[in-house]
């Protein structure tokens, strides 16, 4: 399997360009199911979640055309579009569920199979299915199956989440867009990319308002046309590139990135005592002094986001004091602990929390990658560690980076890949 090997390396310097964000294209990939003919997308990411969920479409009967160099995305329409999502695909990446909501709101039926848990939880999907249900289909189980009908169509509602799931909020949109009548969705997520799918979906002719707000309401129409849309800019990319930058005591200006998106991790560094300059689409970070330990806590958006906690370990490993990070959306998002500790990090859990107390230096050792931002986490960790770090398991990384070793390198990071 690939490895990466990191360096100690000097602070980074330079400039580095975000491309679009995983967790947006994903979901504007399966709603361009809901289209009657071609969505063209720009801004796509090179990642193995991109090339799963394109075999995913396939397997459904809709035809893709990847321009990977010019990162445009072709969606057209399938002749026959099949209703049934197999095992084989959706135990590879858990977005692969949001296929689901669109199936259902096109064919009247969907049959897809249940995601599992992975790496960081158990993950339910009892918010979607709750959902779909609310929208009058009817969601039977069986044989590691979910079959959801509604063979006179979906009829709008109000849905109340217990807690507003990304993926659930998603599911339920795209399946309401063509529903009979209006449908509310309350306590819904707000997170970046939410809006992103709903302006897609608007641009496909649907009728979307309050997306990034707690109450969506959608209001069903006959059909939607293709479209051509650009997808957000990475805001889980740039805060990783925005945690190099300090970890280093470098200086790094990132580009195309919505400065807002990244609120939260712009006040925790500047509470840590780092130098953060934003413009609407443009941020630099730098620093040169000592990093002051905070506590942290993992909240929906606009709360600290979940999936930039094991990057900030990397960062409070390293500061001066005592930290604690609470995680609170997920329930088992520490695997990295161990394998920072075996860099020579001092980290304990408690229940939910990492209790932290900052060393002075970390040692470069044999390290894997436990999930996707576990594993940039630990090529952070590398760059400020002495000698060399070793990173197995990597496809996790790549999974959601599509060029963490080149966009490092041009900043002066020492990193390598090694094929098997
Ligand atoms: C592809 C994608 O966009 N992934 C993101 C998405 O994942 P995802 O959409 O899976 O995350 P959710 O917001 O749904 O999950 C948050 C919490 O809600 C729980 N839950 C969720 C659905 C449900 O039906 N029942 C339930 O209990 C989950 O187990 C988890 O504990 O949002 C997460 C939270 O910001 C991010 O970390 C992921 O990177
Ligand atoms: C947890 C993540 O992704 P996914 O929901 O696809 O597993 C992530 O992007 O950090």
């Amino acid at each position: 399997m690939a490895k990466l090997l990191v360096e100690k390396s000097e602070p980074l310097r330079g400039s580095v360009k975000i491309k679009g964000a995983k967790n947006s294209v994903l979901k504007l990939m399966a709603a361009s199911i809901l289209a009657e003919d071609t969505c063209t997308i720009e801004s796509v990411p090179e990642l193995l979640d991109v090339e799963v969920m394109i075999t995913l479409l396939e397997a459904l009967g809709l035809s893709v055309d990847y321009d990977r160099e010019k990162e445009i995305l072709e969606i057209h329409p399938a002749k026959e579009l099949k209703c049934e999502a197999p095992y084989e695909l959706i135990q590879k990446m858990r977005a692969s569920f949001l296929v689901m909501g669109p199936l259902l709101a096109k064919k009247r039926i969907a049959k897809v199979s249940m995601p599992g848990g992975c790496d960081i939880g158990a993950r339910p999907i009892d918010l979607h299915l709750k959902g779909f249900q609310a929208l009058g289909a009817e969601v039977t189980l069986g044989h590691g199956y979910i079959e959801a009908k509604a063979e006179n169509g979906l009829v709008g509602s109000e849905v109340y989440l217990d807690f507003p799931s990304v993926g659930a909020t998603e599911n339920i949109m795209m399946a309401a867009t063509m529903a009979k009548g209006q449908t509310l969705i309350q306590n819904a997520a707000k997170e970046p990319e939410i809006i992103d799918l709903a302006n897609f979906l608007n641009e496909m002719g649907a009728n979307v308002k309050g997306a990034g707000t707690d109450t969506i309401r959608v209001v069903g129409v006959e059909s939607l046309k293709g479209t051509r849309h650009q997808t957000i800019p990475d805001r889980i990319i740039a805060a990783t590139y925005m945690v190099a930058a300090a970890l280093t005591q470098g200086d790094i200006t990132i580009e195309n990135v919505v400065s807002s998106h990244v609120k939260p991790i712009t006040a925790k560094l500047r509470e840590m005592g780092v130098t953060v300059e934003d413009d609407d689409d443009r941020i630099r970070v730098y620093t040169t002094g000592p990093i002051k330990a905070v506590d942290l806590m993992t909240l929906p958006y606009p709360g600290f986001p979940t999936d930039v906690q094991a990057q900030f370990m990397a960062l409070l490993a390293v500061s001066e004091g005592t930290s604690v990070i609470t995680e609170t959306v997920f329930e088992n998002r520490f695997r990295h602990v161990a394998e920072i500790n075996r860099m020579g990090a001092n980290v304990k859990i408690e229940g939910h929390s990492a209790v932290i107390q900052g060393v002075k230096v970390l040692q470069g050792a044999q390290v894997k990658a436990t999930d996707l931002r576990a594993g940039a986490a630990l090529v952070l960790s590398g760059l400020i560690a002495d000698g060399t770090t070793e990173i197995d398991e990597i496809y996790h990384i790549d999974r959601g980076y599509p060029q963490i070793e080149k966009d490092l390198v041009s900043l002066g990071a020492r990193i390598r890949r090694i094929e098997d």
